[in-house]
């Protein structure tokens, strides 16, 4: 970004920021997430931040449900500036917290349509939808809804887990399985799709062999012992570059010393700092929408998990803000990247 892309003055009192912690204590206030306005007090907004308070899919532990309060509660300490990308990710762009929609916890179906809907309904506006879950399920009804404008898209899934298992006591909504549903479906480029993180004891060897047919390709959580960031990165922006991208994070590709609130841990992953840099190479990447899912509250301790996911949302809002300041037509915005161009409360 250079400053012959700058056409015009930020105005700064459209685009609404962060309450500012130097005058109400980051503690107080209603909980948003980072402390944004809420998606009704502003007249629009290039990204909105949802909750899905949804874990009927899940295998083992519950309680991803209380996921998305806990992320919030764990981003009160996030500051405007993000120094590793030079960017002012709530200025460059509205961001906004729409709070929780209501999903049926005892009808997988209703609560999958329930949540295509809320994606549709935010995008029609413009939005951006950055959700944060809720157990891996969800991903399934946002992969509905994107494809719809966008077509088959391509799906960069940071997981322990492949999640393109086939049902689960007969059932085929569930954690474990949105990803084969999605390809089934026709959602998800088979050319541009990867894992990032895959590790730990699988059902069978076929399931590796069913998910390359499924359309992944697998960076495992391994080849950041060998490659190391930099070439990974490489890897991802390879393979994703050509289209529109769903970024899907499930917080247990983690190791479970850097996010022990989870429901379906495994020893062995990331660190937090090894996913920040790798979500960082996403820049200039079409990213259409987001997801953070799987932290469940009851397992974490001194909120190490949604700490990690709060910083997780607050790299991909960064990416986000970048590509907005960059993209043709939004030039004008890109002094947003640099500057602090919001009002706040
Ligand atoms: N999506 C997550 N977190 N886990 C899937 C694990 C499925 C299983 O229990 O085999
Ligand atoms: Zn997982
Ligand atoms: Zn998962």
């Amino acid at each position: 970004m250079s400053t012959d892309d700058i056409q015009g003055p930020i105005d700064a009192t459209r685009i609404q920021g962060p309450v500012d912690a130097t005058r109400t204590p980051r503690y107080a206030e209603p909980s948003t997430f980072a402390r944004l306005p809420r998606l009704d007090e502003v007249s629009r907004a290039d990204v909105t931040v949802m909750g899905v308070p949804f874990d009927s899919g899940v295998s083992y532990r519950p309680g991803a449900r209380f996921g998305p309060g806990h992320i919030r509660a764990s981003s009160k300490l996030l500051r405007p500036y993000n120094p590793a990308l030079d960017v002012h990710p709530f200025a460059a762009q509205q961001v906004a917290d729409f709070g929780d929609i209501g999903v049926n916890p005892f009808d997988i179906q209703e609560a999958l349509a329930t949540v295509d809907g809320a994606v549709t309904d935010l995008r029609k506006d413009g939005s951006t939808v950055l959700t944060l879950g809720g157990d891996h399920t969800i991903a399934l009804p946002i992969l509905r809804s994107l494809a719809r404008d966008h077509g088959p898209i391509a799906v960069l899934h940071f997981d322990a887990h492949l999640d393109t298992w086939d049902t689960y006591f007969g059932a085929p909504y569930t954690h474990g399985t949105p990803f084969r549903r999605a390809s089934e479906e026709g959602l998800i480029d088979l050319e541009r799709s990867q894992h990032i993180g895959i590790r730990g004891p699988l059902y069978s060897k076929k399931d590796l062999e069913d998910d390359a047919v499924l359309g992944f390709q697998v960076i495992r959580s391994d080849d950041y012992e060998v490659d190391g960031v930099a070439s990974i990165v490489e890897r991802m922006r390879r393979r994703l570059d050509g289209g529109p991208v769903y970024v899907s994070v499930d917080i247990d590709v983690l190791d479970p010393a850097h996010a022990p609130g989870t429901g379906t841990p495994e020893a062995g992953g990331m660190t937090s700092r090894e996913l920040l840099n790798t979500l960082r190479g996403l820049v200039g990447l079409n990213v259409v929408g987001a997801d953070i899912v799987e932290v469940a509250p009851a397992y974490d301790h001194a909120e190490i998990t949604g700490i990690a996911a709060a910083h997780v949302a607050y790299e991909l809002l960064s990416v986000l803000a970048i590509n907005a300041s960059t993209a043709p037509g939004r030039a004008a915005r890109g002094e947003a990247r640099r500057q602090a161009a919001f009002v706040t409360k």
